[in-house]
């Protein structure tokens, strides 16, 4: 039998403000023998085309996650007791090379999920969702159905010339087959594009979209029915970028666009993932120069606290 989850630092007798951070003052990976769930993290931003700054996200949203408690009465389940969760530390990445900083992470990511360790990866930049995908997709024996939080679309073909950046990561993962093309949406999506084609081509790549205005105009539950459609019953990878809530809600990141969700919103979807057989997930683009009293990362820290309660639904 292996042994009971080891849970958080109990924050009724050690104050939850003392001592180094990890990911909801949980434990190391090198304190426990086997990890259901290992939130890593990712500090690079190489790939933006905007403000820079979401390699300080990692370290930004750890220390925001020490207020999570260990019962989750949204869900009805206590998340780091029905499975073992930890903080993997970071997975350092170069910053001068993006071909060498997305490899390390490919590797880095294949070696964490090695013995079934499911990843919950803390950005950086949305650039690194494609060597995730590309473990996410060999781990789930073929295409994962991916639903794609925020505001922008993700799919354009390459920024300078460059094929791997923050804004291309759908497009290159939807040609690598990494992606389901019949099951994979984005939600949130909003504000102006280069053009018409921009659409098309994200079709064609295989996303369908629940837009910030669809979520408005048709409200959150048929959002969710529209969401639970279109994913069926295939592996889901999750993807969120901050910057899919509203800048009222997140300012910290660089590429914000208004009219976005509620965190309650974000937070109501990503709940009813709970249903679905969830193989990965990242949280990215939290930019806490351009952050205020902790918002983006208070908001970040709960997504993944949503996140890794809606992999222990289904444990
Ligand atoms: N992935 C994020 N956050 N942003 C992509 C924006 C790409 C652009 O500047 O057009
Ligand atoms: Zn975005
Ligand atoms: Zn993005």
């Amino acid at each position: 039998m292996s042994p009971e989850p080891i849970g958080p630092v109990d924050a009724s007798t050690r104050p939850r403000f003392a001592d180094i951070a990890t990911f909801a003052r949980l434990p190391r990976l090198d304190q426990v023998e086997h990890a259901d769930i290992a939130v890593v993290g990712v500090p690079f931003d190489s790939g933006v085309s905007y403000r820079p700054g979401a390699r300080f996200g990692p370290a930004h949203v750890r220390e925001a996650s020490r207020l999570l408690r260990p019962y989750n009465p949204a869900q009805d389940v206590h998340p780091f007791a029905v499975q073992q969760v930890v903080d993997a530390g970071d997975i350092a990445a170069n910053p001068f090379d993006i071909t060498e900083a997305v490899a390390a992470v490919e590797t880095a990511a294949r070696e964490l999920t090695e013995n079934g360790t499911r990843l919950v990866t803390i950005g950086g930049d949305h650039t690194i969702a494609l060597p995730l995908l590309r473990v996410a997709a060999e781990r789930a024996g073929g295409p994962v159905a991916v639903v794609h939080f925020d505001a922008h679309l993700d799919t354009w073909d390459t920024y300078f010339g460059a094929p791997v950046t923050h804004g291309t990561p759908f497009r290159r993962a939807s040609e690598e087959g990494l992606i389901d093309q019949e099951a994979s949406l984005h939600v949130g999506i909003r504000g102006p594009l280069y053009g018409k084609d921009d659409l098309r081509d994200d079709e064609r790549l295989g996303f369908a979209i629940i837009s910030s205005v669809d979520l408005e105009t048709e409200g959150l539950p048929r959002a969710i029915e529209r969401m639970h459609a279109r994913l069926g019953d295939r592996p889901v990878y999750v993807s969120i970028d901050i910057d899919v809530l509203d800048p009222a809600h997140a300012p910290g990141t660089g590429t914000p666009e208004a009219g976005g969700l509620t965190s309650r919103e974000l937070l109501a979807m990503v709940r009813a993932l709970g249903e679905h057989r969830l193989v990965g997930a990242d949280v990215v683009e939290v930019a806490p120069a351009y952050d205020h009293a902790q918002l983006t990362a208070v908001a970040a820290s709960h997504v993944a606290y949503e996140l890794i309660s809606a992999m222990g639904n289904r444990h």
